[in-house]
């Protein structure tokens, strides 16, 4: 009997740009703040982009985005748009919903568009080792400072062993079918996902955390936009 060759998996993308950017306080969106001579949400694209077995990246735009498409990577042939939802879990649920070509067995990359700094070797880091893992895997960066937890008065009332600590950064990597099923699970029990390595976790999943660099950092406050520069520019190479 001649043995029917499974398909080989594909890679795509979805990025969450539905984000109004409150906490960075400007006019625009945080995603269209200028940055190296383009907007923060083309370097985060761009990134993916220069993965060549990419097959599509779906970006999860506010409803009311009228700047998106006027962006050259929005006529990327591999470049769809759809409209995300209230939170950033909804944005991501709703950009894997507009993924109609992509199989269940295929992977997904999902990475913020507030994370343009994001290199090319990190994307081979995690591709490489999160698609030899049985649920898949995160960039992440081991926590440096010392943790503390706060009373409501805002006093330090215990430090917490950061030895076993991580920063979640983005792309996460995960297949297609588990992560929309996971994320489907947590929102029809309310439960809170802030990134989709704990829609896996909530599912009983162990992502592999793939550590990343820190020059990886999300555009959060007016400060980020300053350190993202430098690190485009080259940063201090020791
Ligand atoms: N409903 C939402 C909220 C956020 N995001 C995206 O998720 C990423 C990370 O979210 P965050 O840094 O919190 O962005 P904002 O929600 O824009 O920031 P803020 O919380 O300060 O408003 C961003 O690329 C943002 O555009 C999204 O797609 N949909
Ligand atoms: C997904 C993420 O960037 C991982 O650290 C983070 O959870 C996004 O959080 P935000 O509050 O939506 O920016």
């Amino acid at each position: 009997m001649v043995e029917q060759k499974a398909a080989a998996s594909r890679l795509w993308a979805v990025v969450p740009a539905a984000g109004l950017g409150s906490r960075f306080g400007a006019q625009l969106p945080k995603q269209y703040m200028s940055l190296a001579g383009k907007t923060v949400i083309e370097h985060s694209i761009a990134a993916l982009l220069r993965c060549d077995e990419l097959s599509g990246v779906v970006v999860a735009l506010h409803v009311d985005d009228k700047i998106f498409s006027g962006l050259p990577c929005a006529n990327n042939a591999k470049v769809m748009q759809i409209v995300g939802g209230a939170e950033r879990s909804e944005s991501v649920e709703l950009a894997l919903a507009g993924l109609s070509a992509a199989a269940d067995q295929d992977w997904v990359l999902v990475h913020d568009a507030a994370r343009p700094c994001l290199s090319d070797q990190d994307i081979q880091a995690l591709l490489l080792r999160a698609r030899e893992h049985p649920v898949g895997g995160l960039l992440a960066a081991r926590v440096v400072d010392t943790v503390k937890r706060a009373s409501s008065q805002g006093e330090a009332v215990a430090t917490v062993d950061r030895n076993d600590l991580w920063r979640a950064l983005t792309p996460q990597l995960f297949r297609y079918g588990a992560l929309r099923d996971a994320l489907i699970h947590c929102r029809e029990r309310g439960l809170p996902v802030t990134d989709e390595a704990s829609a896996m976790e909530y599912i009983g999943g162990r992502p592999l955390l793939v550590e990343g660099s820190h020059r990886n950092i999300k555009i959060t406050y007016p400060d980020d936009l300053t350190m993202a520069a430098f690190f485009l520019a080259g940063g201090v190479n020791v």
